[in-house]
């Protein structure tokens, strides 16, 4: 068997094209949606990241906003751009790319946020929405992964998941959406102190596996027809994506989201989802 795969490059062009239409709408009723990023430092990765998420705000119609920030800046430095965004009337939503560089306080960046224009959904009113089962944007990735894997029909209700990692901006939220009533899931969290991975992983339908950790994921480990999606992100002396997933769980899995080109442009379509639903709820 080959899996089948799950591809997000394609997905996520839909849903531009879908959010093209959106945008157009907005704007004939004098409202254009505005996505503002915050990038500090000159880490390459990220900032190829906000690079995509600016192209795919040309893509739709969305106007992009863009501050940049040495990776010398200070807390006070950050947060004065947050201020300035929040006041901002052409932002719709923004974004902190993290990492932030050592030595700055993340949490107290996304605290500072206006909840209102959290496009990311990891501000901390709007994670304890999702914990309150109360509407709030969701963080991208994992609601990337969701419609991913709603989009290629795999059964979810009922689903024996397995999510690897534990980091903010997938590992923990992944689980809250996961559990919700709508998608009736049961989620085990596995994460550097788990104690036999491979026991976890043998029984589940679905493996979310987002620990960063190279090929993590083998072949033998994977119950044949599971759905695998591979959101960890290393890199090969060459400087190319190494995913969590080792290419012979293809011969296993039933589903399998390539990496790149399964996750990550889900991410950023899923961003632009915030900003137009926020944009939307502006109009009423
Ligand atoms: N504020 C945030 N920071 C970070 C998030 C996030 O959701 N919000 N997630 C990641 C990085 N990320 C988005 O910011 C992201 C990662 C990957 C991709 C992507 O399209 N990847 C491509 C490959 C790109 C490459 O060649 O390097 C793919 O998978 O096909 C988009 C966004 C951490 N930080």
């Amino acid at each position: 068997m080959t899996a089948q795969i799950l591809d997000g490059k394609a997905t996520a062009a839909a849903i531009k094209s879908d959010l093209t239409a959106r945008v157009a709408a907005l704007k004939e009723k004098g409202v254009t949606p505005g996505l503002g990023t915050i990038l500090v430092g000159d880490d390459p990765g990220s900032q190829k990241y906000v690079a995509g998420k600016h192209r795919d705000c040309a893509e739709v119609g969305i106007a992009s906003i863009q501050r940049e920030l040495p990776a010398t800046a200070t807390q006070e430095e950050i947060e004065a751009v947050v201020r300035e965004l929040n006041e901002d009337p052409a932002c719709t939503g923004y974004i902190v790319q993290l990492p932030l560089p050592k030595g700055i306080d993340e949490n107290r960046i996304l605290e500072l946020m206006d909840p209102a224009k959290d496009a990311d959904g990891l501000h901390p009113m709007n994670l304890g929405r999702l914990v309150l089962n109360e509407p709030a944007p969701l963080p991208c990735t994992p609601n990337g992964v969701l419609t991913l894997l709603r989009r290629y029909g795999v059964e979810i209700k009922g689903a024996e998941v397995v999510v690897v990692g534990r980091g903010v901006t997938i590992g923990r939220p992944m689980p809250l959406l996961l559990t919700r009533r709508s998608e009736n899931a049961t989620v085990t969290q596995c994460h550097t102190g788990t104690k036999d991975l491979s026991a976890h992983l043998k029984r589940a339908d679905i493996i979310i596996a987002a620990a960063g950790s190279a090929h993590l994921i083998r072949a033998e480990d994977v119950k044949p027809g599971a759905a695998v999606l591979d959101v960890g992100v290393s890199r090969s002396a060459e400087g190319k994506i190494v995913g969590d997933v080792h290419p012979d769980v293809r011969e296993v899995a039933g589903f399998i989201s390539p990496n790149p080109g399964g996750v990550g442009p889900m991410t950023r379509a899923q961003l632009l989802v915030n900003v137009v639903e926020a944009a939307e709820r502006s109009v009423g």
